[in-house]
């Protein structure tokens, strides 16, 4: 099963970026070709390809999946970056997250109104980057098909943030 082999290389980092957090590193999974495949895979065999026109990716770990998903699925890729990064106009939006707040930004042109966007990231903690993103893709005219993450941490409840946007939420490792 997906869910025990990535369990069993995700590595509990404490007290990373801050006292308190306990960090899943999945740069052990980066390591391991045939495991970063099979994620591929579970994501394409579990979300409704046909309920999805692009893919949105966040910043920066959500990039690394984000974009070889929306390959597999045959779908634009979107980055959602951290402020100021984006070159041309964007539109912005804060948030606050397990450890700290930011702002996302997206550009302006990124999809057309009326675009269904899977949003992709490596991890859902609280949900706050996630709901950020959600807000962002509303602002501008689309409408959010769902949620991929290679991991959640449930006992943080970040999905229920997510019920008002998708009920389609796919989680390959829950804890
Ligand atoms: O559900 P939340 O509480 O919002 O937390 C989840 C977010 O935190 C991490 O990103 P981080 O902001 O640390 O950036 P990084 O991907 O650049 O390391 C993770 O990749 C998610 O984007
Ligand atoms: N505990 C955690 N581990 C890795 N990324 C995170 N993002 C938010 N909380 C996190």
């Amino acid at each position: 099963m997906i869910d025990q082999r990535l369990k069993s290389v995700v590595r509990d980092v404490y007290d990373f970026p801050q006292p308190g957090i306990v960090f899943k590193d999945i740069t052990p999974i980066l390591k391991d070709p045939a495991l970063c495949k099979a994620i591929v895979d579970a994501f394409e065999a579990r979300l409704q390809a046909d309920t999805i026109d692009v893919v949105a990716g966040i910043e920066s770990r959500g990039f690394l999946f984000g974009l070889m998903l929306a390959q597999r699925l045959g779908k634009p890729f979107v980055p959602i970056r951290k402020q100021g990064k984006l070159p041309y106009r964007t539109v912005a939006q804060s948030y606050a997250l397990e450890y700290g707040e930011a702002t996302i930004e997206v550009h302006e042109d990124a999809f057309n109104a009326g675009a269904r966007i899977l949003i992709h990231d490596d991890l859902l903690a609280t949900g706050g980057t996630v709901a950020a993103t959600s807000q962002l893709v509303q602002r501008l005219g689309g409408l959010v098909a769902g949620y991929a993450f290679i991991i959640s941490l449930d006992f943080l409840k970040g999905k229920e943030r997510l019920a008002d946007y998708s009920t389609q939420v796919v989680s390959l490792a829950a804890y």
